[in-house]
């Protein structure tokens, strides 16, 4: 692509977090090649995720929610790549599109939002939490029982607001979407990965595109973070291997130095009650292998009855 050429288009989801994700990766492609916004186009669309608030995910069909419509317009070609928290994305990609590229991480822990309490252990008992997502719920349920946890969704400003009216006392959001919204002030307290385990794929960017599309795929190489899509290689093969679904509270955290590759998982039941975890070490280059195993692995320890109920 040269200057003043053919327009690349972005597409992304049309909430205030995606825009800035897809303008983060728009940005990143500017800088590597040098060239202007004119280059680009960043195409906002509304997905049957962002339209449905009134229940949870998990139940109106789960992942995919908000990313079909983005990779129909792959498909049809109203954009050329697709813009994603990776944490949204489900394990299988749909045929001929790919997903090869991942930006520099972000901090993949949660934060704790309150108005009441400075953390979590420290909120008045019996009190409501809100949260949509199952992992979130039941690492709530296990630090603190007494508690009322209670279906929230919304962007960050419209949870906020439910703070403020006292809808809620307290509630969880992504470290790295608050800094991506330049939010980070909002945060309370920020939970420690090992009793706090994060979600596969939090804090990361990811971009798609059709399978074979070279022109685009050598406009994104110089943007690509080896040791992020080595880390998510490894949290997405777990997942897989543990059929990752919204209803399944799965955590799923790689760490990435030099050449090798820490990762931490876990699996919980949705009342906090029981869960198990796994630790797995290898080579970074085998960051698949090691996720796919402690899938594996995890399952094997849990059993079956483990599942049953909510698979
Ligand atoms: N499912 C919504 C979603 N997808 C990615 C993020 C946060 C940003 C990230 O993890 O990269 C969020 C909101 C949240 O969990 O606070």
């Amino acid at each position: 692509m040269k200057k003043g050429q053919a327009v690349l288009k972005i597409g992304t989801r049309a909430s205030p977090l995606a825009m800035a994700q897809a303008h983060e990766a728009r940005d990143r492609l500017m800088a590597a090649h040098g060239l202007d916004e004119q280059s680009f186009e960043i195409v906002p669309l509304t997905t049957t995720g962002d339209t449905i608030q009134d229940r949870p995910l998990s139940e109106a069909g789960g992942k995919g929610l908000f990313t079909r419509e983005l990779e129909d317009a792959l498909y049809d070609g109203r954009i050329d790549i697709a813009v994603h928290s990776s944490k949204d994305m489900p394990t299988e990609l749909p045929p001929g599109l790919v997903l090869p590229v991942f930006l520099p991480r972000e901090d993949v822990r949660d934060s704790f939002i309150s108005l009441s309490a400075p953390s979590i252990m420290e909120l008045p008992k019996g009190v409501k939490f809100g949260s949509s997502s199952l992992r979130r719920q039941a690492l709530i349920r296990r630090m603190r029982p007494d508690i009322d946890v209670v279906m929230f969704r919304g962007n960050v400003q419209s949870r906020l607001r439910k703070l403020e009216e006292g809808v809620v006392s307290g509630t969880m959001l992504a470290l790295a979407g608050l800094r991506r919204l330049k939010m980070e002030h909002v945060a309370t307290d920020i939970m420690p990965v090992d009793s706090f385990p994060p979600a596969p794929g939090q804090g990361a960017i990811s971009i798609e595109h059709r399978e074979g599309d070279t022109q685009v795929a050598r406009l994104l190489a110089p943007i690509h973070d080896e040791a992020t899509g080595q880390a998510l290689a490894c949290e997405r093969a777990f997942l897989g291997a543990l059929d990752g679904s919204c209803r399944t509270p799965i955590a799923g955290h790689a760490v990435i130095e030099g050449d090798r590759l820490s990762f931490h998982g876990l699996i919980i039941t949705p009342d906090g009650g029981t869960w198990h975890e796994i630790g797995a070490e290898g080579r970074a280059g085998d960051a698949a292998a090691i996720g796919a195993k402690a899938g594996a692995d995890v399952r094997e320890k849990a059993g079956a009855q483990f599942f049953e109920g909510w698979f």
